[in-house]
């Protein structure tokens, strides 16, 4: 198993229950809703992605031949040699389309938490410590159980109560980026205000300016 990754980088997880938390973002290539080409956005099942996830070729991205060689790369990125809270979101792209046992296996040999961020269209291999499943309207949800669903809002027929009954610890509703972020982000907390089963998300990485 060869693991196509976009780019491997340090950071804070900007999103969701652990914003804030210091993390290695592994962000694997390629994703089953989208191509990541431009040209072909307005016919994806997923069209309001804000991420590049194509290729290899980003900071510390490759072809790691092995799930050590990917672990070995993930603790490169960590900042110090002690093993305390060491924490890793893989992330995409779609990162159920390649993360499996065997990589998750190596990366808690290295000491790493493994949290992963799924459009949940694929069953998860075992061992994950945090699984944050963020539903894309159209496409067939078969996680339905997990930590957090993070759910992006406004999306077209994508009523927040259809997920209401799913086994998740934390529901969460973040607002769409793109041209109508501002009117988005107004709706969104208007939402929880009303709902309040559900709590903002921010991509607070994006207002702090870091990656
Ligand atoms: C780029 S995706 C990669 C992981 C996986 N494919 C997924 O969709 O969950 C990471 C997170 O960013 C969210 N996201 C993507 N585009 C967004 C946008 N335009 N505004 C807000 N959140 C967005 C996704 O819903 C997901 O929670
Ligand atoms: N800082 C930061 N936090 C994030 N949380 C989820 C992200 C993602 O792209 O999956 C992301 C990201 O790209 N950067
Ligand atoms: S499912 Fe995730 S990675 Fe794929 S296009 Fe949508 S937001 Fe982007
Ligand atoms: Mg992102």
């Amino acid at each position: 198993m060869t693991y196509l990754v976009k780019e491997i980088f340090y950071t804070l997880q900007g999103e969701g229950s652990h914003a804030g938390r210091p993390a290695v973002f592994c962000r694997f290539s390629r994703c089953n809703l989208w191509t990541g080409l431009e040209k072909d956005r307005h016919r994806a099942v997923c069209q309001f992605c804000d991420t590049d996830f194509v290729g290899t070729d980003g900071e510390g991205g490759g072809r790691f031949r092995t799930p050590d060689d990917l672990a070995q790369a993930v603790e490169q990125a960590w900042p110090s040699s002690t093993k305390d809270h060491r924490f890793v979101v893989c992330t995409g792209g779609e990162p159920l389309l390649q993360l499996d046992e065997a990589a998750i296996t190596a990366l808690h040999a290295r000491g790493f938490e493994v949290a992963v961020e799924t459009n949940g269209t694929r069953v998860p291999p075992g061992g994950i410590d945090w699984i944050c499943v963020s539903p894309k309207i159209g496409s067939e949800l078969v996680v339905t159980s997990g930590d957090e669903l993070k759910l992006v809002y406004p999306q077209f027929d994508g009523d927040p109560r259809q997920f209401e009954h799913l086994d998740f610890r934390h529901f969460r509703l973040q607002p769409m980026d793109g041209p109508d972020a501002d009117a988005n982000t107004r709706a969104t907390v208007e939402y929880c205000m009303k709902n309040p089963r559900w709590i903002l998300s921010l991509q607070t990485h994006k207002h702090l300016g870091i990656q």
